[in-house]
């Protein structure tokens, strides 16, 4: 699989951005990638009569915005890798966060992965009305397992996300935004993932049920393909990632070792 990814990058383009180190196996190439939004001014969404009222008074269709989120972007993320991703708001992280999950087709250049990616984010697809228990049943389906493995882990997941007593059996939407985040991940954690995207899912977690996740997310390492985290919270990235990507209006600023790029990117920043 290895092999493959070689030769995908070197067809995304005549001249690949990214170059790959023969030595390591390579799980995420991200290969001079480049992300637009298209964004439609105010009502131009449009009923049938705005548009046929556009047509009356021979007016153009509202014009169409852009928003170029990631600007060439190029990287190698390799087995056991764990990278952070920083940048201040609107810099790029969750767009490319969505890209290598799949969920944001390139506008230009291309991303490469050995496996299945899973985006874990605040927002994950969780049903509010219905209840953690059969959140956690309907998730651990949703992400593959079987019946058999969903009911063997079960227990595992429960005890992860250490709910307040009974709150398992109540819908989620009654659940503050730190026990969802909790029962989210602990539900993501209950299987191993080629390639994981957590999104800031950790933020909202506290500082004990953070420690218990950077222990899991090592556990995780050791089987995953690699790890990406945004998170705004320094901490949690200085202490789980061994590598941190800083984004800058969707460029590429740095990308290397976590005290080095959070130093430079604190002294930048102010935070
Ligand atoms: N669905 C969307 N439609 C249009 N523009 C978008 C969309 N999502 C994000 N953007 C724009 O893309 C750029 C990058 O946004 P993104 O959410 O990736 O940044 P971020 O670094 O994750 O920010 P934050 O730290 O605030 O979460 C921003 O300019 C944002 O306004």
């Amino acid at each position: 699989m290895a092999n493959s990814l070689k030769e995908k990058t070197s067809l995304a383009g005549a001249q690949p951005e990214v170059v790959i180190d023969p030595a390591r196996e390579p799980i995420v190439v991200v290969d001079g990638l480049h992300i637009v939004y298209r964004v439609y001014g105010a009502g131009s969404k449009g009923s049938a009569a705005s548009a046929l009222m556009r047509i009356v008074k021979r007016q153009n269709r509202p014009q169409m915005k852009e928003v170029h989120a990631v600007k060439g972007v190029s990287f190698v993320a390799y087995r056991g890798d764990a990278i952070g991703v920083v940048g201040t708001n609107g810099s790029g992280k969750s767009t490319l966060l969505a890209a290598i999950a799949g969920l944001l087709p390139p506008a230009r250049g291309g991303v490469y992965t050995d496996g299945q990616p899973s985006l874990l984010g605040v927002n994950a697809a969780l049903m509010k009305d219905l209840t953690g228990s059969r959140n956690i049943i309907l998730g651990c389906l949703a992400m593959g397992l079987t019946q058999e493995e969903t009911k063997a882990k079960y227990d595992e997941i429960v005890k992860f996300a250490d709910l307040k007593p009974g709150f398992i059996d109540y819908p989620m939407s009654t659940y503050s935004s730190g026990m969802g985040a909790r029962l989210r991940f602990a539900i993501a954690a209950a299987r191993t993932h080629d390639v994981m995207l957590i999104d800031e899912a950790l933020a909202t977690g506290d500082a004990k049920f953070k420690r218990r996740s950077k222990a899991k997310i090592d556990e995780l390492r050791q089987d995953a393909g690699a790890v990406f985290l945004v998170a705004h919270n320094l901490d949690v990235i200085e202490e789980t990632c061994n590598r941190v990507i800083w984004l800058d209006d969707g460029r590429m600023k740095m990308d290397g070792d976590p005290e080095e790029v959070l130093a430079a990117y604190t002294k930048a920043t102010g935070k």
